[in-house]
């Protein structure tokens, strides 16, 4: 803050003085002095954009901020999310202790941030009043990308990214894909894959690390629902699209790669860009060839009466018939199926084995339950034959629900949303206004932990935290207003997570079957033990390092 602070008033005396000499150059005007008048013009005008690009806007100065300098130190280290968090958190502390914004370390969280990204000041809220203000006012706090690297050209306009008008144009095509139930042998069968690969884990006593397994079933899933092909990554993690994918999406998060303002032209810049022109032949076929066959199946008169199991690429590509919708518009939001849809609830799914083997207690809670709804499972039934739930069971698994809510508040797979930027002047709770061109995001994560809301258990593992708001259907509400948006992993208001369903369906049907096989511990690493295990980079909160050890039942 210092550093920061001596910058700011350096560039302000600097603006200062160079101002008067340019309007006395520019008054006597001959062809040297205008030279001398470009010249001095030219060097305020870039004073200026330094001074904007490192030094907070006024009015946002009385947040705590960890500094530019502590943030590209800590980009530059590609460090794992959660410890990148702790050591910008402790720099806002200091800072905030340092300026009287709290007298000490106890003190609830401050409503909001500040943080410097790639030049720009983004404000970064996390309370309820000002998530729902942001969530729900969706054109007032418009989706904004940061392009860095190749990432835009790898997304493409999808509908994570897009603003209002766009947004609105692609949500009707996509839409009608997800209006419908999920049938749960879209992810019985993958979960089968996996608990038959588990089942050597158990047999030997080697330990597991839980967030891997569940990425490839997840991109099985993934791949069934929306493409009607089983990728099959449990067993072939190495064929060329699973490996493409794995490649382009750990470049997409580098950001220590992506801050070298040379990153277009470099290697690495020219080898995302194949990787993209790779995967990108895999979607294009892929589309061609879903096309061809719907076109083929209307023409025998066939009809899919099971709706609930029909793919998302189909649906979308029937959907965009005879609309504007492109060839790239299903292959971005193809992508985004991609990446919102499996390393999402991947994530969670390896935080709940984690969590749970942290607790044998709430896991033997949540397998009685789910012995009481499907009835206990033959030990030695083989993987490939195990039972899956039916919608009707997984619905009424309350308990596992109540579970699945604790763990997305405690790991959010998304800890801070997508940046938005203001159309108009808004106002914050706490009585800030940000003007019209103000970059906000939300932090989930934090949110999801502040003691305030929370009270003092905030950091603890208490499924039961949720029984009380169990509906008279046995129903768990997952919807960011029943808490009134103290809860919101799956973002909110309009444009809340398509997927949500999906996943809830994916993550019930997978720990149920995962209970009646199995019992499991957490017997490592050190951080995990503790509480807090170690993470990757990049925004979504991907666990490593987890050591689990299962045991047949
Ligand atoms: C644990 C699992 C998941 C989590 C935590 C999650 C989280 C989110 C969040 C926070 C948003 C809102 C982003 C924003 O407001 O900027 C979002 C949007 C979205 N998600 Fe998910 N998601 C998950 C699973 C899925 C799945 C399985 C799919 C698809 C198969 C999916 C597809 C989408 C789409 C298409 C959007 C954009 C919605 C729009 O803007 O209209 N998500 N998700």
């Amino acid at each position: 803050m210092d550093s920061l602070n001596a910058a700011q008033s350096y560039l302000a005396d600097a603006l200062d003085r160079l101002q008067p000499a340019a309007e006395s150059l520019t008054r006597t005007a001959t062809p040297s002095r205008i030279a001398t008048a470009a010249a001095v013009i030219g060097a305020t005008w870039t004073a200026h954009k330094i001074y904007k690009l490192f030094v907070p806007p006024r009015h946002l100065r009385k947040y705590t901020t960890p500094g530019i300098w502590a943030t590209i130190h800590s980009f530059s280290k590609n460090m794992g999310y959660l410890e990148q968090r702790e050591e910008l958190g402790e720099a806002m502390v200091q800072d905030a202790l340092k300026r009287g914004l709290i007298k000490s370390r106890d003190d609830p969280p401050l409503p909001a941030y500040l943080i410097w990204l790639i030049g720009h000041w983004v404000v970064v809220v996390q309370n309820p009043e000002d998530v729902k203000n942001v969530l729900t006012n969706h054109e007032t706090f418009e989706k904004v990308l940061f392009e860095l690297g190749f990432t835009d050209k790898f997304m493409g306009k999808n509908l994570v990214v897009s603003k209002t008008p766009e947004w609105k144009r692609q949500r009707k095509v996509v839409n009608p894909a997800f209006r419908r139930g999920w049938a749960t042998s879209l992810f019985g069968t993958p979960a089968r894959n996996l608990i038959k690969k588990l089942d050597e884990y158990a047999a030997t006593g080697k330990v597991l690390d839980p967030p891997d397994w569940m990425h490839r079933m997840a991109l099985d899933a993934l791949t069934l629902a929306a493409f009607g092909d089983n990728i099959d990554s449990i067993n072939h993690p190495d064929s060329p699209m699973v490996s493409t994918y794995n490649a382009l999406m750990a470049e997409t998060v580098d950001v220590s790669k992506l801050l070298n303002p040379f990153y277009r032209w470099s290697k690495d810049g020219k080898r995302m860009l194949d990787l993209i022109a790779t995967f990108d032949q895999f979607l294009f076929d892929m589309i061609d060839v879903k096309t061809a066959e719907l076109a083929a199946k209307r023409a025998a008169g066939l009809q899919d009466d099971d709706h609930d199991s029909r793919n998302l690429l189909e649906m979308m590509i029937e959907a965009a018939e005879g609309t504007d919708f492109s060839r790239e518009d299903l292959r971005a939001n193809t992508v985004i199926f991609f990446v919102a849809g499996h390393d999402t609830t991947a994530n969670a799914l390896g935080f709940a084995m984690y969590l749970l083997g942290m607790h044998p207690e709430i896991q033997e809670r949540a397998r009685q339950e789910v012995i009481s709804i499907m009835g206990d499972a033959d030990p030695s039934t083989p993987a490939e034959e195990m039972r899956y739930p039916t919608t009707d069971e997984e619905r009424n698994m309350t308990y596992l629900t109540c579970i699945i809510k604790e763990v997305m508040r405690l790991f959010p797979s998304i800890a801070v949303l997508p940046h938005r930027i203001t159309t108009a002047p808004v106002t914050l709770h706490d009585g800030t206004i940000l003007p019209k061109d103000t970059r906000v995001t939300v932090d989930i994560y934090s949110l999801h932990r502040n003691r305030a809301v929370w009270g003092p258990d905030a950091d603890e593992f208490k499924p039961d935290r949720f029984l009380d708001s169990v509906g008279p259907d046995g129903q768990v509400p997952m919807h960011p207003g029943a808490s009134n948006f103290a809860w919101t992993p799956f973002g909110g208001g309009q444009r809340i997570c398509l997927g949500q369903q999906f996943s809830l369906v994916e993550q019930r049907v997978v720990l149920s079957m995962l209970l009646l096989r199995y019992k499991w511990t957490v017997v490592g690493d050190e951080k995990a033990l503790a509480g807090m295990p170690a993470t990757k980079p990049g925004t979504l909160l991907h666990a490593k390092g987890i050591q689990v050890r299962l045991e047949r039942r």
